[in-house]
């Protein structure tokens, strides 16, 4: 007996709770049966099948089994139990998907583990495709070779630094210069371009004590290129990043154009292009961070920059900073984790409004993570705080360098156990959950789109778009 008819009963295939009663005992078992499954209660399992073994192979809403259910949440016992009993691995739910899908999906490689030992020629298409679609998210191209080792090659830096070849990035409190000339940019293409210098029109800049210099790194290379320049024997082509805190609009020798600084985050900064976007998230940060940790930060004492701009060194001699890893020494980033919740019966999601949103805009929670705190915590803290519903499964998917001034976001999807929501009233002042149709015509621009998403350069739009390019119900 397969696809018993439990809709009927409103089963929720993860809370496993009952919305009205059931209609006929033979239901009520397999409501209990699965809901045991979704929970872990593996004694309660293997008692139900000791009485009722037809329970074994039966599918609920949408095609889940107790297999696939105990699998979603990584319940290893109750995926033990369901085993040992000869369990059929290779039904698929609704969406086409076998348990060992949704485990692999989820994570949980200890359950995945035993499902493709008892199954091994098993064919997880669906999986590799979700995997190899996991979005490039806007700031993360590295479209330089960084080059670490070059940052104590003092030699090598400065003859860099003096080279025609070179390119120089500039900075004003942080804001890079652009430029929007039609000449510069493709059909196309984006809005603005970085204006790159050479030595010539910064040199005195360079010279001006307030000015901080960065080498971030040197043009990717397919083959070694002949020699450019005389003296210039590997022929790589630097890039440094500049900032000053005084307008050098006066210093710069260029030759008309029509530049200017593109205050961060939007929309100045989404209109580079995706290459100069990565160049940016990796100067802007650095810079950001020369600009806040100017003093040593164990003693107080004067700072001397080193490696190329990666490293600020206490001059003060006998400072604790000298010994050990220190990391008030190098760049610092701020782990944020950031993340779509999906309710538990698999079909909408779970989007917040932060006081400080223009009108009918709803994104992803996300939040800091704490010292002492792993991403799976984070997500369920910060979610309970923000929006008050509990959450169960984490499953990362990709991250962002977000260079305001210096954080990583770590996107995620989060299954809920709870859906009842009641938001903090502070920091989010409502959240609601949306239909995956009402996500789809918020991405499609329908006509009257329930709400507005963030643009597409922000990592919580493509958690939402990866969700919809899922199939239901995981
Ligand atoms: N790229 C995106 O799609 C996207 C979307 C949402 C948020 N974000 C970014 O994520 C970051 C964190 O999100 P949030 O504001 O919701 O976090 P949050 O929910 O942790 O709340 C922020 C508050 O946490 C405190 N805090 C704790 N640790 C902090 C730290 N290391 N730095 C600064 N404040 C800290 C501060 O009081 C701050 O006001 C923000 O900077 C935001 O710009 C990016
Ligand atoms: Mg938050
Ligand atoms: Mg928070
Ligand atoms: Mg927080
Ligand atoms: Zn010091």
């Amino acid at each position: 007996m397969r696809d018993l008819p439990v809709h009927t009963l409103g089963y929720d295939s993860c809370v496993g709770t009952m919305t009205s009663v059931a209609t006929s005992p033979k239901e009520q078992i397999l409501v209990r049966f699965l809901d045991g499954a979704s929970r872990g209660d593996g004694a309660l399992v293997s008692s139900m099948l000791l009485q009722a073994g037809f329970l074994l192979n039966v599918s609920g809403d949408d095609g889940w089994t107790a297999l696939m259910l105990a699998a979603r949440s990584g319940h290893s016992e109750v995926v033990k139990v369901l085993l040992s009993k000869g369990c059929d691995t290779s039904l698929v739910n609704k969406s086409g998907q076998t348990a060992y899908d949704i485990a692999r999906f989820w994570g949980h490689k200890h359950v995945a583990g035993l499902l493709s030992n008892s199954k091994p020629g098993d064919d997880h298409q669906f999986l590799d495709k979700v995997e190899a679609e996991a979005p490039e998210n806007f700031f993360s191209r590295e479209s330089l070779d960084r080059r670490c080792e070059r940052r104590t090659d003092g030699k090598w830096l400065e003859a860099k630094r003096r080279s025609p070849d070179s390119v120089y990035i500039l900075f004003f409190n942080l804001n890079p210069l652009v430029t929007s000339e039609a000449e510069e940019l493709g059909v196309g293409g984006p809005d603005i371009k970085l204006r790159r210098l050479r030595v010539q029109s910064v040199q005195d800049l360079l010279a001006k004590p307030g000015t901080t210099l960065v080498f971030l790194g040197v043009e990717k290379q397919v083959s070694p290129p002949p020699p450019s320049s005389p003296g210039d024997e590997d022929g790589l082509t630097v890039w440094f990043a500049l900032n000053t805190d005084e307008d050098p609009t006066e210093h710069l020798k260029l030759s008309g154009s029509s530049c200017f600084f593109v205050k961060p985050p939007m929309p100045g900064l989404f209109a580079l292009s995706e290459e100069e976007a990565g160049v940016i998230a990796q100067a802007r940060s650095v810079l950001a961070w020369h600009s806040r940790y100017s003093f040593c930060p164990t003693c107080g004492s004067k700072t001397r920059v080193d490696e190329g701009g990666y490293k600020r060194t206490c001059m003060k001699e006998d400072c604790p900073s000298h010994h050990g890893v220190h990391n008030t020494c190098y760049p610092r980033v701020d782990p944020v984790v950031i993340m779509l919740v999906i309710h538990p019966g698999g079909n909408q999601c779970l989007l917040g409004r932060k006081k400080t949103f223009p009108p009918g805009i709803f994104s992803c929670l996300a939040g800091f993570i704490e010292p002492g705190e792993g991403i799976e915590d984070a997500v369920r803290r910060e979610v309970e705080e923000e929006s008050g519903i509990k959450v169960g499964p984490v499953r990362y998917i990709s991250s962002q360098p977000w260079p305001m001034p210096s954080s990583l976001m770590i996107g995620c999807l989060a299954v809920a156990v709870s859906t009842e929501i009641k938001v903090d009233g502070n920091e989010i002042e409502e959240a609601r959950w949306f239909t995956r149709q009402q996500v789809i015509d918020v991405l499609r621009r329908g006509s009257e789109p329930a709400f507005v998403l963030p643009p597409r350069q922000a990592i919580a739009h493509q958690l939402v778009k990866h969700w919809i390019g899922m199939n239901a119900n995981l």
